[in-house]
C-alpha cells in the first residue's frame, strides 16, 4: 500500500500534513508516536474506516496494488475486506468462537456451509494460534474467553476474509504480558501471509514486531525507516528524543 501527500482535516483542524509511507509487503511498519500525534488518524485512513466520522477529510493518495481506495468505484465493503482491522479492545459478536469466524466468509461468498466453512474456520482459528485452545468448544460465546484470546479469535475473525493486508490499532494495550507476547509472536508469523501495520505506545514493542517504523509528531511524518535504523541511529533530534523518552 502506498500513501502519497496525505493530509487530514477533522472540520477545520488540520490532524496530518502531507504523509507519504509505503507499507512493504509481508512487513510489520510500526506507527509510533505521542498521543495525539495522528498515529490513528493515518492507519484509520488505509481502509476508510475515517468515511464514517462526518467531519473527517482526506486528501492526497492512497493505493491499493496501484489502485486509488478513495476512487468513486472502490466498494468500500470489498476495500476493508482486503484491508482488515483489529481493534484496541477486543470486540467479538455476541455469538459463538465459530460464527465469529464463519460469518465474514459466509457474507463475502468465501465459504457458504458445512465441510468448505468448517475448514476456513479452523484454518483461521489456527493461524491465529487459537484452534488448540478452542477446538472442543466452538460453540460457546466468543466473549466466554480471556482477554487475550478475544483478540487472537478477532485476528482469527479478520483473516477468515482473506485480506492482503492487516492494520491493528494497539491490539495490546489491553493485553497482560503473558497475552501481549503471544499476540506479538503471532504478529511475526502472520507477516508470512500479509502486510502488517501497527499503532503501538509500546516502543520495545515496535522494535520488537515491526520491521519499518514510522515516527510522527504533531501529525508531520517526521522519520519513516527500517526498524533498527530508528530505534539505534535516528536521523532527526525528535525521533531522538522520543525513543530515548524525553517526551511523549
Ligand atoms: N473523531 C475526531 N474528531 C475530531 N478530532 C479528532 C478525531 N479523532 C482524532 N482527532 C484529532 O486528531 C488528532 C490526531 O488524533 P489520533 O487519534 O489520530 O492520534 P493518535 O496519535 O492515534 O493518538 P493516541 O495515541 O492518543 O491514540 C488529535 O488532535 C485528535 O484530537
Amino acid at each position: 500500500m502506498r500513501a502519497r501527500d496525505v493530509n487530514v482535516f477533522y472540520g477545520e483542524k488540520q490532524a496530518l500534513f502531507d504523509v507519504d509511507i509505503d507499507l512493504a509487503q509481508n512487513k510489520v511498519t510500526a506507527l509510533i508516536g505521542p498521543s495525539g500525534c495522528g498515529k490513528s488518524t493515518f492507519l484509520r485512513c488505509l481502509n476508510r474506516m475515517n468515511d464514517i466520522i462526518d467531519i473527517c477529510r482526506v486528501t492526497g493518495s492512497i493505493t491499493l496494488d496501484d489502485r486509488d481506495i478513495y476512487s468513486r468505484d472502490i466498494d468500500v465493503v470489498q476495500l476493508r475486506a482486503r484491508v482488515g482491522m483489529v481493534f484496541q479492545k477486543p470486540n467479538p459478536f455476541p455469538k459463538s468462537i465459530y460464527e465469529n469466524v464463519a460469518y465474514g466468509p459466509r457474507i463475502h461468498g468465501l465459504a457458504s456451509k458445512g465441510r468448505e466453512l468448517d475448514d476456513v474456520v479452523e484454518q483461521s482459528l489456527r493461524r491465529a494460534g487459537l484452534f488448540d485452545e478452542v477446538s472442543d468448544r466452538l460453540q460457546q460465546p466468543g466473549t466466554s474467553l480471556s482477554g487475550g484470546q478475544q483478540q487472537r479469535l478477532c485476528i482469527a475473525r479478520a483473516i477468515a476474509i482473506s485480506p492482503e493486508v492487516i492494520l491493528m490499532d494497539e491490539p495490546c494495550s489491553a493485553l497482560d504480558p503473558i497475552a501481549t507476547a503471544k499476540v506479538e509472536e503471532l504478529i511475526d508469523e502472520l507477516r508470512e501471509h500479509y502486510t502488517i501495520a501497527i499503532v503501538t505506545h509500546n516502543m520495545q514493542q515496535a522494535a520488537r514486531v515491526s520491521q519499518f517504523t514510522a515516527f510522527f509528531h504533531l501529525g508531520e511524518l517526521v522519520e519513516f525507516e527500517a526498524t533498527e535504523q530508528i530505534f539505534t541511529n535516528p536521523h532527526d533530534q525528535r525521533t531522538q528524543d522520543y525513543i530515548t523518552g524525553r517526551f511523549g
